[in-house]
């Protein structure tokens, strides 16, 4: 497969470690990939479902306790604990190599090990990066094969380069009290233990292309970050592209993929999705910020996907998919998930793998964090660019949050650096993507808080750099918040396609023809300039959850102050200008 001496001799060493009965070369073949699933389905590993309607599709229950994202056993091991900062979790990497090998030693005993190698990005492609991953689980190899383009390809680019991200995944026995993914950003590498859940063990997704990358990011120039990629086609055939950071669970694959309002389909408007959740931003030979979405499929969150709200996820989905923790249903072996539709299966069974009345049951049949797996090929909106390894030019940068109050709807920052400091100050409730509480409030930097693989305030300075370089030609940079509740605790903004309404201001902004109002935290829309037409929504209402109030905002603001103590002189002085800014703007 490889005559690459880094990877035969980093395989043997670990092959020595954790004492696999055999190994197996994942070689992308669809061959290899069929026999693999028929494993998988004759140890109950996964579940074949009804070939008829949801062809190529497959069923798997993680263990109960492993649902999510563990955020306190996620460590960077940094050889100086200061580089890994004041919001990371941190562990001396001797010592942490010490206590990973030893919960992996003879791990793999009677098991398989799989060497999956995976390119991130359109293999080629100037801003891909290549890794390799060790697993046991076959589900984690059929996942990492939708999420990642892989095979005897990814070898052939590689050569005897030594420039790729090693990643050990041990599934052990998912004991969450040896449960850790451990990231070594000086040696370019990862180690995962004791989970099979996604977002701990398809290790090219959060793992490296955000933790590592970033640290790469930083110091080779370029940017990794936790941001959709979307073109928004106009009725003159013009695309403009963004990019959006929100927290996990927070809209990026719905935004990505929205369908315009009919009023808008009508005249020609088309949105068109290069990525859902992560975006790798190199500064172009013309200048400006050029984006690829490194993976090659989406991991996203079952719950609330349906017909109304994203008809472009549910038929994405159709076809060679893996679920995760989503109820099925027996009586024609499909799946279903809290929000696909109002007719709960009645002879099912729960995420648990419980029997389950979904008619009469007060419990969930699909895990809040449930997930699909889809190939970005089967999107009917996918850009003709997804695949193009040069990458999108970005117009404007979005920030979002989920904020019942506080945040308007949305306004775009009065400069690049003014822009940095609206992604620092990002707050939003927690969500079922990572385990702990929901719904509480808390700082989430640039929807990165559990993502940089570095300190917090050498990344926010090297955003400020970015923007430096990057001069006249920067994005433009915006914030949005669709998740403001009225009194009765309802979303007030329709939100999903409807959010086009606020992109088309946005991109109206971009281009110098829509108005703005100054206010203390920036530029907010004129009501009359987000266009309702179609929508039975009042201007007044709008009006409401355009409003930046001063009251809130001042403890908002002394809410920033205690949050930036964290970074003490990490923290760029530009940062505490803009904060000073907004202070002297709310008296
Ligand atoms: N109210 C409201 N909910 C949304 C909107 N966009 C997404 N959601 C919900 O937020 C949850 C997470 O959405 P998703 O796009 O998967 O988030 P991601 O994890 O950031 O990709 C789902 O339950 C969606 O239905 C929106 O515009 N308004
Ligand atoms: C993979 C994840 O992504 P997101 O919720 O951002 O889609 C995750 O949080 O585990
Ligand atoms: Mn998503």
């Amino acid at each position: 497969m490889t005559s690459n001496k880094s990877v035969l001799n980093w395989i043997e060493e670990m092959k020595t470690l954790v004492c696999p009965d055999k190994l197996v070369w994942i070689d992308g073949s669809e061959e290899q990939l069929e026999a693999l699933r028929a494993e998988a389905c004759s140890t109950g590993e996964m579940i074949k479902l009804n070939q008829e309607k949801l062809p190529g599709c497959y069923l798997h229950r993680t263990a109960v306790n492993d649902v999510a994202r563990v955020e306190d056993r996620t460590f960077i091991c940094s050889r100086k604990e200061e580089d890994a900062g004041p919001t990371n979790h941190w562990k001396d990497p001797k010592e942490a190599y010490k206590m990973l090998y030893d919960i992996a030693r003879g791990s793999y005993k009677g098991r398989t090990m799989y060497v999956i190698p995976y390119s991130m990005g359109p293999i080629g492609s100037p801003l891909a990066k290549i890794g390799v991953e060790l697993t046991d689980s076959i589900y984690v190899v059929l996942n990492m094969s939708i999420m990642a383009r892989v095979g005897q390809k990814v070898w052939d680019t590689l050569g005897d380069s030594n420039d790729w991200v090693r990643g050990l995944h041990c599934k052990c026995d998912i004991d969450a009290e040896k449960r850790y993914i451990c990231h070594f950003p000086e040696d370019n590498t990862i180690i995962s233990v004791n989970s099979g859940y996604g977002g701990n063990v398809l290790l090219g997704k959060k793992c490296f292309a955000l933790r590592i990358a970033s640290y790469l990011g930083k110091n080779e120039g370029w940017m990794a970050e936790h941001m959709l990629i979307l073109g928004i086609e106009n009725p003159m055939g013009e695309i403009k592209y963004v990019a959006a950071a929100f927290p996990s669970a927070c809209g990026k694959t719905n935004l990505a993929m929205l369908i315009p309002p009919e009023g808008y389909r009508k005249k020609g408007y088309k949105i068109w999705t290069v990525g859902d959740d992560i975006a790798w931003m190199r500064q172009g030979k013309d200048g400006r910020l050029y984006a690829i979405n490194p993976e090659n499929g989406f991991f996203g969150v079952a719950p609330g996907t349906n017909e109304k709200s994203n008809p472009n996820a549910l038929a994405t989905t159709k076809s060679g998919t893996i679920f995760t923790n989503v109820a099925q249903n027996l009586d024609d072996n499909t799946v279903w998930w809290e929000g696909l539709d109002k007719n709960p299966p009645k002879n099912a069974v729960n995420w648990k793998g419980e029997p389950w009345d979904g008619t009469t049951s007060d419990q969930k049949g699909a895990h809040p964090n449930s997930r699909f797996t889809a190939p970005a090929k089967n999107c009917p909106c996918i850009s003709p660019e997804f695949d193009k390894g040069a990458g999108v030019p970005i117009s404007a940068i979005i920030f979002g949050g989920r904020r019942a109050q506080t945040t308007p709807l949305v306004y775009q920052s009065r400069d690049w650096n003014n822009g940095v400091f609206v992604g620092s100050i990002m707050a939003s409730e927690t969500t079922a993507a990572a385990a702990g509480a929901v719904g509480v409030v808390r700082r989430d930097p640039m929807a990165m808080l559990p993502f940089c693989g570095y300190h917090m305030g050498d990344y926010f300075k090297h955003w400020i750099e970015m923007g430096e370089k990057l001069g006249a030609n920067a994005p433009k940079i915006f914030n949005v918040n669709w998740f403001r509740l009225d009194d009765e605790g309802h979303f007030i903004w329709p939100g999903f396609g409807d959010n086009l309404r606020v992109l088309e201001w946005i991109i109206h902004r971009c281009e110098g023809k829509a108005d703005a109002v100054e206010t203390p935290i920036g530029y907010v829309p004129k009501a009359e300039d987000i266009n309702l037409e179609g929508l039975d929504f009042s201007l007044d209402t709008l009006k409401g959850i355009l409003e930046v109030n001063k009251d809130q905002w001042t403890k908002e603001a002394d809410g920033i102050e205690e949050f930036y103590k964290k970074f003490g002189d990490k923290l760029p002085k530009e940062l505490r200008g803009q904060l000073d800014l907004l202070k002297k703007n709310l008296k």
